[in-house]
């Protein structure tokens, strides 16, 4: 544009004859573009310069090369010279410039191409050199061949490593490896340009290619919730169906399959208490007659119902406390942290505006782990060095939660045994110093048990507890266990609130605590 406004602005004094000579030109250049133009033209062909050595291989008409008129009977075909004189100087690309055997061309970064310099410099002379396209014959070949040649034969010049040998374009023996070359399929280079590549097959072969398969890929819908946790609980209750079902096969019921029955349900964990009212259920509606497995489960479903549904709460959140404070307390790899980061995604995602604290000193990486959460949900964090004080970190969450008008300030706890006192000591006092700064802090003191536990966990409920006031429970990992039947008995023990479940480690993957849909689930019913 610059030129073309320069040379409007400004004339150039040129010798006499000059223009006559430019003129024709300038013709002779308009016809080689018109013969060319419904063919190819010779610079739009994917090989750049031909050296002069070659020039001669090229079907013209006669006459001097640079100026002629050039007339083919096919498509001009630029055969590259077997001088190696014309593979050292003429370049077989445009500097900077990839060709792909479709796509015409991909442009190479420059530290591509010095890379592929440096490496030709070093490649040791002795190694063993494709030939010169055309498998060394110097023949003409059709355009498809003469750019897959290109591609095998720029491959070895510029040392690259193909992920798989190419072809050469007589489908001969790739020169660098010996192998043979594939059909098809698709050769990768540095820099992640892939060069889809034609098969050649070999001659004497020949083939037609099918048109391709049109598979309809319907992607699986989505399970429900009740899906996701019937398949979470599978393993709790084909254990505990199966055996009823064995149990009451060609029987009746009497005292003696009622007994062994209470003992089934004891040992898949729903507890001395609950096993009795499924019994007792049981035995008032069937008693001396035939009982099926779908009896006992519908039963055993709608008494579990019964248990649960009382501890089946939502977690209230009081926001006239800013920040309403929720501690987190359980034993270690219970999913404290884990769940957090899913409370604080639920919280945040409704738009209240969250603080989480990591009060879980003793470990870096738990703190790390939080700092993760708290990025990922858009909460505020606050954290401390390694080995700090827990409890002194709680109170400046607190204090710093209060000054941000932060709607909910969750602090996480170092794991610990129940029966560590003096970490049980640490969490005592974690609570107190909430209460420092409003008597009712903690607002809620979350419990997270692992299912996979099994009867410990009611001993962990017991304990916690009565050390650190635990008002309400989250059941983790409830995906996969087999002893999924544990939280009945919690249930029925301690009657307190069961906010979510956790059935897996995924940000969405902590659900509200539904009773019947539980019930249902352990009790093996479809819907
Ligand atoms: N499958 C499954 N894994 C879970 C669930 N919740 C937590 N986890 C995993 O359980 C492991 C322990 O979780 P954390 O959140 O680190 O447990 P923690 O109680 O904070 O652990 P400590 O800091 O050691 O006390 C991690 O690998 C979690 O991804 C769940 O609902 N299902």
């Amino acid at each position: 544009m610059a030129l073309s406004f320069i040379k409007r602005v400004f004339t150039f004094d040129k010798p006499a004859g000059e223009a006559e000579q430019d003129a024709l030109r300038r013709h002779e250049a308009s016809v080689v573009d018109a013969e060319l133009e419904p063919k190819s033209r010779l610079e739009d062909l994917p090989v750049a310069p031909v050296d002069p050595v070659s020039l001669p291989e090229i079907e013209t008409a006669g006459g001097p090369a640079d100026d002629a008129v050039i007339e083919t009977s096919e498509p001009l075909r630029p055969v590259v010279a077997e001088s190696p004189l014309a593979e050292e100087e003429a370049p077989a690309i445009l500097p900077g410039v990839e060709e792909t055997a479709e796509l015409g061309v991909v442009p190479l970064s420059l530290l591509q191409a010095e890379a592929a310099a440096e490496v030709e410099e070093n490649t040791p002379p002795d190694l063993p050199v494709i030939p010169p396209t055309g498998g060394g014959t110097g023949k003409a070949l059709t355009p498809g061949q003469q750019s897959q040649a290109e591609t095998s034969e720029r491959a070895s010049t510029i040392g690259e490593s193909a992920s798989h040998p190419l072809p050469t374009a007589d489908g001969a023996e790739d020169g660098a490896t010996g192998l043979p070359p594939p059909v098809g399929g698709m050769a990768s280079r540095p820099g992640g340009v892939s060069v889809p590549v034609e098969p050649v097959l070999p001659k004497g072969f020949s083939t037609a290619r099918a048109a391709p398969e049109t598979v309809t890929i319907v992607p699986p819908a989505p399970l429900s919730w009740f899906q996701r946790l019937r398949a979470g609980l599978a393993r709790t209750s084909s254990q505990l169906t199966g055996q009823i079902t064995a149990l009451f096969t060609k029987r009746k019921l009497d005292d003696e399959t009622l007994e062994e029955l209470e003992d089934l349900l004891i040992q898949a964990d729903l507890g001395v208490e609950t096993a009795m009212r499924i019994t007792g259920a049981l035995s008032s509606e069937r008693y001396g007659k035939d009982v099926s497995g779908d009896d006992v489960s519908r039963i055993m479903s709608g008494e579990i119902t019964k248990v649960l549904a009382p501890v089946a709460k939502p977690l209230a959140l009081d926001l006239n406390h800013k920040p309403h404070v929720i501690l987190v307390v359980g034993v270690n790899g219970t999913g404290k942290t884990t769940t957090i980061g899913k409370l604080a995604a639920k919280l945040s995602g409704a738009g209240l505006k969250v603080m989480l604290a990591a009060g879980d000193t003793f470990r870096a990486a738990a703190i790390e782990q939080l700092k993760i959460w708290a990025d990922r949900t858009g909460s505020q964090f606050i954290g401390t060095k390694l080995g700090a004080d827990a409890a002194g970190l709680a109170y400046d969450a607190f204090e710093q939660a209060r000054e941000n008008k932060s709607d909910v300030l969750i602090i996480d706890t170092a794991g610990r045994l129940q029966n560590r006192t003096e970490l049980m000591a640490e969490l005592e006092k974690i609570v107190r110093v909430l209460g420092k700064l409003d008597p009712d802090a903690p607002h809620t003191v979350l419990q997270t048990l692992d299912a996979t536990t099994g009867q410990n966990a009611l001993q962990q409920v017991e304990i916690f507890r009565n050390v650190a006031g635990v008002s309400g429970l989250i059941m983790t990992k409830l995906d996969g266990t087999a002893r999924g039947g544990i939280l009945v008995a919690i249930a029925a023990k301690h009657k307190l609130p069961v906010y979510f479940i956790g059935v897996g480690e995924g940000v969405d993957d902590l659900e509200p605590f539904e009773a019947e849909d539980f019930a249902r689930a352990i009790a093996g019913l479809t819907h």
